[in-house]
């Protein structure tokens, strides 16, 4: 990135972009430039498929014979630690982005988000099958930790130059004959998926050679839980209160009876937690980061005490206010995967103003709290289908063939019937259009 482009980033702007939802996808980018969140030639790079092309798909998976689009938008709203943020969401599902700045204007109140994390820790597991004897194995290889430590930095000289490394060797019996190694890895920016990987299969047959074991798989875990994410929120219950709602108190109770429920019972748990992961993911998929792994590491996470629970948890604070808290395993990466290969990657952290990968961490976490809390606030209220149908409706409006400023009327009636089937969106387009031909 040019100096001046580093420049126009560190100015402070501020992330309520008023009425941004209401312009188009064009006067939206311009918007980005007037309001020196982007380089002119950044935000047109944004446009189409944002540089995007069958050679960068080509050079990143197999088999390739198109390319598949998905939209990028950006919730608003959003101050994390005391810094004004855009984020970036990468999601097919109507009302998501929404959501999440509907909610940061929320948290916004209270002073935004407050983020934490641990370093970026990433773990290697290596199998041992077969041990003779286990305690002695044990013994073994925690009388040779600092030695084997020693020796996978050996490996990892680039990684230990830019402060990360091997910090930790933990030995872990699983049955009567076998054990697990983990090797703790500072990755950096980095997930550290390959590079773990392969200092597991370097030290596997020295680590099998030290316990007279035989070598099983060796490979990251994707429980992360050394790389894990906080984040806590404060808001004021009178910001709660909306339209038909006027009792703040009364908003804020209900939300914390949600909570209740999805404690109670691992069902609720599960819906409640897929309104965290709305956020995460979204802005895992914008920033090009691999969404499964975190995904598979969130659910292990929250079913770790054996029963299923919620991953926030929201409750009453001393003057009254709701105060909501996440905490998650969240292994993200600034450079490697598709960060090298997809051009718009660099854009959406930019965007973002990510400096690293836990930073990274704490915006994804950030947007998960948010469309959690969204979400609980809109069903403790007037129910989910309210907003979320009314913007599903420019999607039937959409598919129905209704263009341009068609879509919204279509979908604005659509809403108001709160009808939202196809059929119903094809006779209201055809008398729109015949509306519109009347008039001229
Ligand atoms: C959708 C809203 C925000 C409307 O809520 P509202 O109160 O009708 O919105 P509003 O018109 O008063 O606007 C409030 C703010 O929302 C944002 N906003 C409002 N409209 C737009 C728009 N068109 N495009 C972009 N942003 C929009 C915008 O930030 C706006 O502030 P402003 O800029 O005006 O100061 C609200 O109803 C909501 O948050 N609903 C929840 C939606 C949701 O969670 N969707 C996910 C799908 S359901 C699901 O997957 C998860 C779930 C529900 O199962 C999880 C669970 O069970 O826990
Ligand atoms: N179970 C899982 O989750 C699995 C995931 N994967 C995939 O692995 C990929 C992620 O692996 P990962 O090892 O992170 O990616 P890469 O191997 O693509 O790149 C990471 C490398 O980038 C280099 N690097 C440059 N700058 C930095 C920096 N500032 N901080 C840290 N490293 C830096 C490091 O190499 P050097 O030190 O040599 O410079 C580092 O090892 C993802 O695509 C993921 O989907 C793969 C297997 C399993």
């Amino acid at each position: 990135m040019s100096d001046d482009k580093v420049q126009t980033l560190k100015v402070k702007r501020s992330s309520r972009l008023s009425g941004f939802y209401r312009q188009t996808p064009e006067s939206r980018r311009t918007r980005l430039v007037e309001s020196r969140w982007l380089a002119p030639e950044e935000a047109e790079a944004c446009a189409g498929l944002g540089g995007f092309d069958e050679a960068c798909a080509d050079a990143m998976v197999e088999n390739v014979i198109g390319l598949h689009g998905l939209p990028l938008g950006l919730a608003l709203n959003f101050v994390v630690n005391g810094q004004d943020r855009l984020v970036p969401m990468s999601v097919e599902e109507p009302s998501i982005i929404a959501a999440a700045s509907y909610a940061a204007r929320l948290c916004a109140e209270g002073g935004g988000f407050a983020v934490t994390w641990d370093e970026p820790i990433t773990t290697a597991q290596v199998q041992l099958l077969d041990v003779p004897a286990l305690t002695a194995a044990e013994m073994a290889l925690r009388a040779r930790s600092a030695e084997l430590l020693a020796e996978a930095n050996g490996c990892l000289g680039a990684m230990c130059a830019r402060g990360g490394g091997a910090r930790e060797l933990e030995v872990r019996v699983l049955d009567a004959t076998t054990l697990v190694v983990h090797v703790h890895v500072d990755t950096r920016d980095a997930m550290g998926a390959n590079l773990v990987n392969g200092l597991a299969e370097r030290m596997a047959p020295r680590l099998a050679a030290l316990t007279g074991g035989r070598v099983g798989l060796k490979i990251l875990t994707n429980l992360a839980d050394r790389r894990k994410v906080y984040v806590r929120v404060t808001v004021p219950s009178a910001a709660l209160a909306s339209e038909g709602f006027p009792d703040g108190t009364a908003v804020r109770d209900a939300i914390l009876e949600a909570q209740l429920f999805a404690e109670m019972d691992p069902y609720r748990a599960v819906t409640h937690n897929k309104g965290v992961m709305n956020g995460v993911d979204a802005v895992l998929v914008a920033c090009g980061n691999d969404w499964r792994a975190v995904e598979a590491g969130a659910h292990a996470y929250a079913a770790r005490s054996g029963v299923y629970r919620p991953l926030t948890a929201w409750k009453q604070g001393p003057a009254g206010e709701l105060v909501g808290l996440l905490e998650m395993p969240l292994a993200t990466s600034t450079v490697g995967g598709a960060a090298r290969t997809h051009p718009g990657v660099q854009r959406a952290l930019k965007l973002a103003q990510v400096t690293s990968a836990v930073d990274l961490a704490g915006v994804a976490a950030a947007a998960g709290l948010a469309t959690n809390l969204a979400a609980l606030k809109a069903l403790s209220t007037e129910g989910i289908q309210k907003g979320h149908m009314a913007l599903h409706a420019r999607r039937v409006a959409a598919e129905v063939g209704a263009q341009g400023e068609l879509v919204e009327i279509v979908a604005e009636r659509l809403a108001r019937e709160r009808v939202y089937r196809p059929e119903r969106a094809r006779e209201i387009l055809a008398e729109e259009v015949r509306r519109k031909e009347a008039a001229r």
